[in-house]
Formats: structure tokens, C-alpha cells, sequence
């Protein structure tokens, strides 16, 4: 049975950088799950290449087999960065999303669940996000904990942007599962004041505070209320 493919170029209406996709649920459901397959196997062969220990020979015949897979991938693509889109149902997908993107391997990937208090997230985050040995990179604790504090401040009903965001690095967070969660401390006109934190077996290792930012009237993306950023 053949399926069809959302296909960007034929039905996207671009809104403000955020596009416009009539590809119905089903169709984008069913090609979320193929490249959320393929994402989690690449995620894997990122894992291996970090720690692999085989020999130089094998590595460079494995990279030439990578060479030619990487070579059919391309057969078909887009021109640039993924973005978001969303279809008249209001079904968003942002399939390239540095942190929660389906068919990106370098998203850890998070999944954010909303509760009344805030939000939070389980994962587990292995080699390739390594800072100091063993330990979760600076820089990777902020990504994360920037997107739940965002998803947190957006709430699912508006767009709010990091404006600033203050880490305070408590300890080493260890490779392995963590839990990332967020509330909402206040709100002052335009601004949501976030706090976040990152726990891992032995508790909090890094808690942050975060200023988002709701853009003026008409300055918005234009993107629907639940469209990701
Ligand atoms: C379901 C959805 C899930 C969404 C998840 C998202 C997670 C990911 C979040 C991100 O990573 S977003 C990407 C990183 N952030 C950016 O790229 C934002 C870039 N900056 C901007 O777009 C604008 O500077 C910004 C929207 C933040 C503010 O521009 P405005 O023109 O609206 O600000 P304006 O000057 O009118 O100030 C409005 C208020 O905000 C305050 N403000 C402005 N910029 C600020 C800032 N940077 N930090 C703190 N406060 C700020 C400002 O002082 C003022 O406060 P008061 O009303 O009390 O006077």
C-alpha cells in the first residue's frame, strides 16, 4: 500500500514564519511515527559512534556505508530547517525541534506533560550529552530546562519567548534518568516569571529562573495557540 507524504510545498501557506500544512491528522500522525523510528535509530548509532571501540578499518567502512544511507536520505528533502507547521484541525508539528523535534536525533527527545501546578518531564539523557566526565553539560541542563520553563510559561494557549533565563549549577547532574520540572511563580503584564529545576537520584542538581516573554499584539509568529517554539 503506498501512503502519501505531507508535502510541504504543495499545500503550505507560510503565516509569519510559522506555515500553514492542510495535510490532515492521520497523514501527519503516520509520518511522525516513520521519522520518529528513523530519529531513534540514529540516536543510537550517535551513542555507538561515542563508544565504539572497534578498529580504524572497520570504522572507515561504516562510514562509507553511512556515506551512501546519507546520500538516499537527501534524494528528497526540504531547503532548510524544519520549522513548524499546523493544519486546520490545529494539529502542530515541529518535527526539527532542538529539544523535542520527532525526527531529531539530537533531541534527547522531552516529552513535557501538563499538570495543574506546572509542568514535567522524565528522561534519560546518555553519552552524547557529556559536559564534565559523567556529568550532564552546562549547556544541555539550560536547553532543557529552557524548553519546559517555555512550554510552562506558553501554557498551551499563548507564545511566550525566553527573555532571560538564570542557572544556578548546584552540583554535577549525573548521565542517566533526571526530572525536569516547572511553575509559574508570577505574571506582570507581558512577563511570566518561570522557575525550573533538574533532579537526579540524589536531588536537585540545577534549579533556574526564567523571564518569558508574550510579544506585543501583532507581533506574534502567528502560530496557533499550541504550535511549539
Ligand atoms: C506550547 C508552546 C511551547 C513553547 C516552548 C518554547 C520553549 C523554548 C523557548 C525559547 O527558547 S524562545 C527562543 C529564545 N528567545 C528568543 O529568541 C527571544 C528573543 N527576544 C525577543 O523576541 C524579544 O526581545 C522579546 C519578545 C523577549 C521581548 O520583546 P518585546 O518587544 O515584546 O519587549 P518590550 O521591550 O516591549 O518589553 C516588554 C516587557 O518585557 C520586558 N523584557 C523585554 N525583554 C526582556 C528580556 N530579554 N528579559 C526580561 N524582560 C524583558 C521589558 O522590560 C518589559 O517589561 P515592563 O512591561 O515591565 O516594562
Amino acid at each position: 500500500m503506498t501512503s502519501r507524504r505531507p508535502s510541504p510545498e504543495a499545500s503550505a501557506v507560510n503565516v509569519g514564519g510559522v506555515v500553514r500544512d492542510d495535510t490532515p491528522t492521520d497523514e501527519v500522525d503516520r509520518r511522525e511515527a516513520v521519522l520518529e523510528s528513523l530519529a531513534g535509530t540514529v540516536r543510537e548509532l550517535i551513542d555507538a559512534a561515542i563508544r565504539t571501540t572497534v578498529e580504524d578499518a572497520e570504522v572507515h567502512r561504516i562510514r562509507a556505508d553511512l556515506d551512501a544511507l546519507v546520500a538516499r536520505l537527501r534524494t528528497a528533502q526540504l531547503p532548510g530547517p524544519a520549522g513548524i507547521r499546523y493544519n486546520a484541525e490545529l494539529r502542530s508539528w515541529n518535527w526539527g525541534n532542538a529539544v523535542m523535534g520527532a525526527a531529531n536525533a539530537i533531541a534527547p527527545p522531552l516529552r513535557v506533560v501538563h499538570g495543574p501546578s506546572g509542568c514535567h518531564a522524565d528522561l534519560v539523557l546518555g553519552a552524547a550529552y557529556e559536559g564534565p566526565p559523567g556529568l550532564v553539560h552546562g549547556g544541555v541542563s539550560a536547553m532543557l530546562l529552557d524548553h519546559i520553563m517555555g512550554e510552562t510559561a506558553s501554557a498551551m494557549r499563548r507564545t511566550a519567548f525566553t527573555g532571560t533565563l538564570t542557572m544556578r549549577y548546584r552540583r554535577g547532574t549525573p548521565l542517566g534518568p533526571l526530572r525536569l520540572e516547572a511553575g509559574i511563580v508570577r505574571e506582570e503584564g507581558r512577563k511570566i516569571f518561570v522557575a525550573g529545576s533538574i533532579t537526579a537520584a540524589g536531588g536537585v542538581t540545577v534549579e533556574a529562573d526564567g523571564v518569558f516573554v508574550q510579544p506585543a499584539a501583532g507581533t506574534g509568529d502567528g502560530s496557533p495557540q499550541q504550535a511549539s517554539t
